[in-house]
């Protein structure tokens, strides 16, 4: 016989069975029902607005490794955090979003709040989104559904929960696993093992699903074992390799025809766990070298598809990597030159951003997550702080804003007491700034470290790049963060000088709770991505 439930009971005995305990969510009458008896041990994060929720957990999730359960209201609600979404399911991070529907009975008559096409509004960026038809069904949608963004390429997922199906009858999920890993055919990585054994000049390329599939060390083995030098993918989200170590080379630039003159000399390219390639602007040019080759692992049929160049080897990455280890030989190259460490700048006023992030170099704790989402002054950062470990560094690889700040919280959220340094433009910063609040109310030990230039810097430097002279909306002023931190509960302070600057940051960092730090900086004036720049 079996045993007989709520939808609810089932839907949280559910997410007891995976781990899903935490929810991040912006509650509204669609979902009350799901909140009577709500268990004991469930925490609910509360965000003020939705892309801070579904930001929120996919820090969360990054955190934990697992799926984290975000829940929206309805319609707005949704339209409200789609910017989030859109990431999420382009970094690959598995969200759990359920959303508040009107009760069933009301869907004909177009109620209050009700939701067209529920499952339509966040595609394409979601893996798999639904409203199921019976009440009784919405438990296993969830299973379903949870599965579903676990498997690699993991995403965001979305179910639509009509109001009234909560206190109906169902019954329990019965468990089971999926085992995501898999990998290429012996023939096929024996292609790749026999190109880089006859290769002359071999170089690695280390994308996102390096670090989310768990893959670094095998990575840094074939890397040591090959003797071939390692590059990071354009814009990648995270990290992927060690960047203090010898064979490190740096950041390809989100340019073909800079990307491709970077990658010169080589002879066979092996790309793991990135696109093959992001661009951000537009040139003509080759994507790899004339007379290259190029293979490409990835888990993602869609990404291999539509790659331009070269053999793609559909594995997850850490199992493809570790067949290429049973099979690659011992090369003894040269490690490459160790790159240039640059010089610390003077303490001017205005303050350089680039002493900001030497400061912060210094007096960051070893254990520290940096949390990225200054465009303006990405490539500096990248040059002077290097990131040595995996799940170090995180930002978005797909380039909606407003993710960093909500990101960083739901990070801290899930971590163990690790400072979490969230690097972040002042533009940035204002698209979720609410998220300020959540960071407060959990006193996570987070440090908010405003790049602030007073406008949106990049968006500038990209003019600079087509030679506009000025580009209008690009000009924020009169905002006081530290005053705004304070009316969410964070406390800050504000530098103008570069003489105050190691105190505040020594301060930021030890405090204990959130803290915003704004450091006005000196703007810049370079064109960004410009071919002499490259
Ligand atoms: O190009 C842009 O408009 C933009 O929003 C952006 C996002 C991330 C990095 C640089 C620019």
């Amino acid at each position: 016989m079996t045993t007989r439930l709520t939808v609810r009971e089932a839907f949280f005995d559910f997410c007891r069975s995976v781990g899903m305990t935490t929810v991040f969510g912006n509650p509204g009458s669609t979902e009350l029902r799901m909140f009577r008896d709500f268990p004991d041990d469930f925490r609910y994060v509360l965000a003020l607005q939705e892309t801070v929720a579904v930001a929120a957990a996919a820090g969360h999730s990054l955190g934990t490794g697992g799926a984290t359960l975000v829940s929206l209201h309805s319609a707005g609600g949704v339209g409200h955090s789609l910017g989030a979404v859109f990431n999420a399911y382009r970094d690959r991070v598995p969200v759990v979003i359920i959303a508040g529907q009107q009760s069933r009975a009301m869907l004909p008559t177009r109620p209050f709040l009700g939701a067209d096409e529920p499952a339509q509004f966040p595609r394409p960026y979601v893996k798999w989104s639904r409203q199921p038809e019976r009440a009784e069904d919405v438990p296993a949608a969830l299973a379903e559904a949870y599965r579903v963004a676990m498997t690699h390429p993991r995403g965001p997922v979305f179910l639509s929960v009509p109001e009234d199906d909560w206190d109906r009858p169902a019954e329990p999920v019965p468990a089971r696993e999926i085992r995501t890993d898999f990998t290429a055919s012996p023939a096929a990585l024996r292609e790749v093992a026999a190109a880089l054994d006859g290769a002359a000049n071999p170089v690695i390329v280390v994308g996102a699903g390096v670090e989310d599939e768990g893959a670094l060390p095998g990575v840094v083995e074939l890397a040591e074992r090959t003797g071939a030098p390692v590059w990071i993918s354009p814009l990648s989200g995270r990290s992927g390799f060690p960047e203090d170590h010898p064979l490190f080379r740096g950041f390809l630039p989100p340019v073909r025809q800079h990307l491709s003159a970077r990658l010169e000399g080589h002879d066979v390219i092996l790309v793991l766990g990135a696109p093959v390639f992001t661009y951000h602007v537009h040139s003509e040019g080759r994507v790899i070298p004339e007379g290259a080759r190029l293979f490409h692992f990835d888990c993602d049929p869609a990404t291999t598809a539509w790659a331009p160049v070269g053999t793609s080897v559909l594995t997850t990455i850490d199992a493809g990597v570790s067949g290429l280890l049973e099979l690659v030989a011992k090369a003894d190259r040269p490690h490459p030159e160790p790159r240039e460490r640059l010089a610390k700048p003077q303490a001017t006023d205005p303050i350089d951003p680039a002493l900001v992030v030497e400061t912060l170099r210094e007096r960051m704790p070893e254990d520290a997550v940096i949390v990225e989402e200054c465009p303006s002054h990405r490539d500096l950062f990248h040059a002077r702080l290097p990131i040595t470990r995996s799940g170090g560094f995180l930002t978005t690889g797909s380039g909606a804003l407003g993710w960093g700040l909500p990101v960083a919280v739901g990070r801290a959220v899930a971590g163990s007491g690790e400072r979490i340094v969230c690097v972040i433009g002042d533009g940035s910063t204002m698209y979720s700034v609410q998220s300020l609040w959540t960071a407060a109310q959990h006193r996570v030990p987070m440090t908010v470290l405003v790049l602030n230039n007073h406008g949106y810097g990049a968006v500038k430097a990209l003019g600079r790049r087509i030679e506009l002279e000025t580009v209008p909306g690009t000009d924020i002023h009169g905002i006081d963060f530290v005053a705004l931190a304070r009316s969410l509960g964070c406390d800050g302070r504000t530098v103008t000088r570069a003489a105050d600057l190691d105190a505040a940051m020594a301060e930021g960092l030890a405090h204990e709770g959130p803290f915003v730090i704004d450091v006005r900086v000196a703007a810049d004036d370079s064109a960004l991505y410009a071919p002499e720049a490259r």
